[in-house]
């Protein structure tokens, strides 16, 4: 590699050549490291992370919620590797992207955060909360609680939300009421839901959790709590 002192004339050049290419593999590494830093500037209101099991009603609530207070949040619209549902929009309530796709923007550093989950690929690209930030709307990330561990290693310091179903029975109901997933794909998130549950009962990782038992009850709770929030935006 690269030798102090004065090697032979003829020896130079290739000393040189291995000079150079390190220097250039220890540039690109560097470069590399910068881009995959999960480094988002932290714009507007302070975002809000929807996290709780499949089926919780964190789709329902943030609808509902963004409805009744038109132009106050904004919807950061992730990445799936998931085939959209009858009714969904692709740009809307999904990227819909391959898994090539997927991991080519993770490993290029687009991605504030990403994680697997009952068998695809889903992320925050940076570029989707930095879009909402920048029109000064209260961010909405609905992310699992994977994301939720590594959002809160990043500076974007949103306020946790945890929906938490009345019971895993219950639970159990409302996914097959829904009628978006196979019996495979049902039986992968009620296992990964209890461990869901769990990360969700500990009152360090989350800033408020819901009972979403009846929905009128649980979106007034939301609601109360998100106030101070919404008046801020709106002054
Ligand atoms: N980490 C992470 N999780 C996500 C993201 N987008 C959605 N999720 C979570 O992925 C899980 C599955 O989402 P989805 O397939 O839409 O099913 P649903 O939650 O049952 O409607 C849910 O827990 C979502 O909160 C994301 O960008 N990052
Ligand atoms: N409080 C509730 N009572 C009865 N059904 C509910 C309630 N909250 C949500 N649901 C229904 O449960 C299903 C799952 O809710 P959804 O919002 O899709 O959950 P998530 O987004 O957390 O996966 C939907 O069919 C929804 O209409």
């Amino acid at each position: 590699m690269c030798i102090v002192g004065f090697p032979p004339i003829k020896r130079i050049n290739a000393i040189n050549r291995d000079c150079i290419l390190f220097r250039c593999l220890a540039t690109s590494y560097f470069i590399r490291k910068i881009a995959m830093a999960p480094a988002i500037s932290s714009l507007g209101p302070r975002p809000l992370v929807f996290c709780g099991p499949s089926g919780s009603g964190k789709s329902t609530l943030i609808k509902q919620i963004m409805n009744d207070f038109k132009g106050v949040f904004g919807f950061s619209v992730s990445h799936t590797t998931r085939s959209p549902r009858p009714g969904e929009i692709d740009g809307k309530d999904y990227h819909y992207v391959s898994k090539e796709v997927m991991e080519k923007g993770i490993s290029n550093g687009e991605f504030i955060e990403s994680a697997t989950f009952s068998g695809n690929l889903y992320g925050t690209s940076k570029k989707a909360v930095e879009d909402v930030q920048r029109s000064n709307k209260i961010c909405i990330l609905d992310i699992d609680t994977q994301g939720v561990k590594l959002i809160k290693q990043t500076s974007l310091n949103p306020v946790f939300i945890f929906m938490k179903p009345p019971s895993m029975e219950v639970l159990e109901q409302r996914l097959r009421g829904r009628n978006t997933e196979s019996e495979e794909s049902l039986h992968k998130r009620l296992i990964t839901a209890k461990a869901e549950m769990e990360y969700g009962s500990d009152p360090n990782n989350f800033d408020i959790v819901i009972v979403n038992d009846k929905l009128d009850k649980a979106y007034q709770e939301l609601k109360e709590f998100l106030m101070p929030l919404i008046q801020e935006v709106n002054k």
